[in-house]
Order: structure tokens, then sequence, then C-alpha cells
């Protein structure tokens, strides 16, 4: 077990938005958290990244309590974190935009190591043939994959992924699911939230549904869309 959550709470005001969470994702795994809208699923994504400190609860990675470390050292001890909104240094090349995250994500790494490690990071997402394009160049599809290579920059062991299909076409979502499945074939283990069904079908090895902060069920994709409490969930967002 790489990552594991254990009775997570996080209130914003009077509104619990995350309530004894409870979550772990093994080595290798590629792990999708869905929900209806306003589950908790980005908040449990802040909590897992530094964004938010929780009220209660523990965050343990590869045995370590980041509970309440910061996002810094979060990402040097191997959390990275691509978001749906993409914001890549604009006015820098792709290879440049990856290459500070290479520099910056762990502590003594020298240039030349960032460089080879850059390169091998470009290769991985499939954006060598961009590498001296201008961030604002890109296509979407384009920008997605520069999402992910920066925060693979950092040399996470595990990934944390906001909707970075969203958008997308289906074809070019395939594509996303494919370059998602080589990330975790390199070594890196994926939790991932996502709205798009097809791709939660395709890509993730075990799915938890969240509902009003907390775990709702969790199981393989087919068991999980059969499952009638599920099923209430989501009939129940779309009667709201
Ligand atoms: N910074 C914040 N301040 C106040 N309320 C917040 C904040 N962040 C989230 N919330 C509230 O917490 C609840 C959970 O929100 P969250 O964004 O985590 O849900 P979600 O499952 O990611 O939803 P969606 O699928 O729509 O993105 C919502 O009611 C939301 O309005």
């Amino acid at each position: 077990m790489i990552l594991e959550v254990r009775g997570l709470q996080k209130s914003f005001g009077g509104l619990m938005a995350v309530k004894d969470m409870g979550l772990h994702l093994d080595q290798g795994e590629i792990l999708a958290v869905i929900g209806p809208n306003g589950a908790g699923k980005t908040t449990l994504l802040n909590l897992l990244s530094g964004l938010f400190l929780p009220d209660a609860g523990q965050i343990t990675l590869a045995g370590h309590d980041i509970t309440r470390a910061t996002p810094e050292r979060r990402c040097h001890l191997g959390i990275g974190r691509a978001f749906q909104v993409v914001r890549p240094f604009l006015e820098m090349t792709v290879f440049e935009n990856v290459m500070v995250g290479a520099m910056f994500g762990k502590h003594g790494v020298s240039k030349a190591e960032a460089w080879k490690h850059t390169e091998q990071v470009l290769h991985l997402t499939g954006l060598e043939q961009h590498a001296h394009k201008n961030a604002h160049d890109l296509t979407l599809m384009q920008d997605k994959r520069l999402e992910v290579a920066r925060a693979l920059a950092t040399r996470p062991s595990v990934l944390l992924l906001d909707e970075v299909m969203a958008g997308l076409r289906p074809n070019e979502a395939q594509d996303a699911v494919q370059l998602v499945k080589s990330v975790r074939d390199s070594g890196v283990s994926v939790l991932f939230i996502e709205h798009v069904m097809p791709v939660v079908r395709d890509l993730a090895d075990r799915v938890v549904v969240m509902e009003y902060g907390s775990k709702l069920a969790e199981g393989t994709y087919q068991s999980v869309v059969r499952d009638p409490r599920v099923v209430a969930a989501y009939l129940g967002e779309e009667g709201a």
C-alpha cells in the first residue's frame, strides 16, 4: 500500500465536505474516485496534496505520516498532482516547463540529471516532437499531456489527477487513457477523479464512490455501477 487515508474530515463553516473518509491506493494501482457533484472529491484531493489541512484523520504515504505536511514537502516526498485547468508557464517552451519541475521537485538534482529526466518524461508523455514549442501554442490534448508531464517531472510515486479528461473528444480521451496507463507502467500509482464514465471503466483497476463526503461503495467498475446505492446516488443527482 503506497497511500492510506483514515477518518479524514474537513468542514467549510457548517458544511462537512469530507466526513470520516477512508481509502487506500496500492502500489502500481490506478484508482478512480467518482461521485455526484459536491460529493467531496476535489476536497479529498486538496487534502491529499496539502492545499487544505484536515480537521481530523490521517494520511500516510509509503508509511510516512503526511497529514500536516506542506504541499512542497508532499511534492518532495512523492505526491504529484495534475489539474483540470492547466496552468503552464506560457512564455516557456514545453521542455522548459518540464525542466522546472525536474529541477525543483526533488532536492539535490543536478542540471544534467534534470535534463535527462525531462527527456524521459517528454518521451513518456508523447511530447518529444513538441518540446521546443511555446506552451501557449499547444492544442488542448497537448496541454493535458504537458500538465501530466509537469506533474511527472517531480518524480512522484503517487500521481493525483483531477478530471484531466474534461473537455476532450472521445478519441482524445482514449489517448489520455493510454497515457495514464503508460504512466502507471513506468512505476507511478495513480488516483484520479473523473466524471466521464467510459474513461473510469477503461482506466480504473478499482473504483471508490463518494457521497456526502464519505465512501459510499468501492470495488470494480462493474460492481459499483450495479450497486443500488450508487445508482440511487446518481439518480438523486439527476432528479435534483
Ligand atoms: N473552499 C471551499 N469553501 C467552502 N466550501 C467548499 C470549498 N470547497 C468545496 N466546498 C464545498 O464542499 C462540498 C464538496 O465540494 P467538492 O468540490 O469537494 O465536491 P466534488 O465532489 O469535487 O464536486 P464536483 O464533482 O462538482 O467537482 C461542496 O458542497 C462545495 O460547495
